[in-house]
């Protein structure tokens, strides 16, 4: 049995329509239902670090918060060890920790030290467990350094250290991380990541994380569900994202014709850099060959190159909710739940 059970889930909002806001409407305002999540389905066995990642406003934040029982979904079950999160928050807040980067869980006027203290009592940690953990968040997250300072003096990384060893204070067996190293520097990210990894492997917590950044996937994700409007697009590994987002690839060109027009059927021009063009195209309906010839036919080219589809460039194509997921979410698909697609490439062992 799965630990995370998410089955059909949706979540919307009423909003005031701000095109309709005005005077005349201040007394009998309009609203509009924002979809934010509409009938998402996965599984989480334990022991997973799953990335879940997706342009803004795709839908993460939400799916996060109905998953720790802050928000009730409009539709769907979730089932998380055989609580539903939002009819049990206090037995569900004993098995997850939480961590919002953008928001601190810590009172901000305590010491370290003391908010973990208190939140040690809140969840009866017994001393013997507290002691260990303590040692722990020392060991990766150097939590010793700032440990005795209020947390309203933190810097932003100190704090995301000081907010992740408190949730992790009353051993959690999911943690739920939303954002954990937006705006940090590359020393504390790693440690944040480092510590990730080690709670994961060595007391098998399961994680699922929200980011905007490639390492985070790349070091940690074993797998990654991707959302977009609010629709899961992509449920697999990360070398199957490759393979079921691959088919793209970038042809460099070097053309001295400043003026050329490169529109071309199944080619895309992604970026202008003094003479150099890229252009992405999809390697099942067009081969560079036929695209170097076709602009030969008309212009100089002093040089050009074949770029392979690297996992960064998909990962960025998926958060800036690119024309290539579109497509894929419309032509490829066809109403087949993206995880199908995915296995199916797999066993059909598609070549990148
Ligand atoms: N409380 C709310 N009331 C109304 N609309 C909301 C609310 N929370 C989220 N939304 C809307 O739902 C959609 C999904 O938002 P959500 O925060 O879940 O996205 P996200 O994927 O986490 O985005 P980001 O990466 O920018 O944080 C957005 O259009 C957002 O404006």
């Amino acid at each position: 049995m799965p630990l995370i059970d998410v089955r059909h889930i949706a979540k919307s909002f009423k909003v005031q329509d701000v095109k309709n806001s005005g005077f005349k409407n201040f007394f009998n305002p309009s609203y509009r239902i924002e979809n934010a999540v509409k009938d998402i389905s996965f599984q989480v066995n334990r022991g997973e670090i799953v990335g879940y990642i997706g342009p803004n406003g795709a839908g993460k934040s939400t799916t996060i918060k109905m998953l720790t029982g802050i928000l009730v979904p409009s539709e769907g079950e979730i089932v998380i060890n055989g609580i539903i999160p939002h009819r049990n928050r206090k037995e569900h807040a004993k098995q997850i920790g939480v961590v919002f980067g953008q928001r601190s869980q810590l009172w901000w006027e305590l010491p370290v030290a003391d908010s973990l203290n208190l939140l040690r009592h809140i969840y009866k940690v017994s001393e013997k467990d507290f002691k260990r953990n303590m040692e722990l968040f020392q060991e990766i997250l150097s939590i010793n350094e700032f440990i005795q300072t209020p947390v309203r003096q933190l810097s932003l990384g100190q704090r995301m250290r000081a907010d992740i060893a408190a949730s992790l204070i009353h051993n959690p067996r999911i943690l739920f991380l939303d954002e954990p190293t937006i705006d940090l520097d590359i020393v504390v990210k790693e440690k944040i990541r480092d510590f990730i990894k080690t709670i994961n492997e060595e007391q098998k917590v399961t994680v699922i994380l929200t980011t905007h950044d490639v390492g985070d996937i790349e070091k940690l994700c074993d797998r990654t569900v991707v959302i977009d409007h609010g629709e899961l697009i992509f449920d697999g590994k990360l070398e199957q994202m490759k393979s079921y987002y691959g088919n793209y690839r970038t042809l460099i060109v070097d053309i001295p014709d400043l003026q050329a027009d490169l529109t071309m059927k199944s080619v895309e021009v992604m970026k202008i850099e003094g003479t150099k063009r890229w252009l992405r195209f999809n390697k099942e309906e067009i081969s560079p060959s036929v695209i170097v010839s076709q602009i030969m036919s008309k212009y100089e080219i002093d040089d050009f190159t074949v770029e392979e589809q690297q996992i960064e460039a998909v990962i960025k194509q998926i958060y800036e909710d690119s024309v290539n997921v579109k497509k894929l979410r419309s032509e490829e698909r066809g109403g087949e739940p993206a995880m199908t697609k995915a296995v199916q490439d797999e066993k059909r062992s598609v070549s990148v």
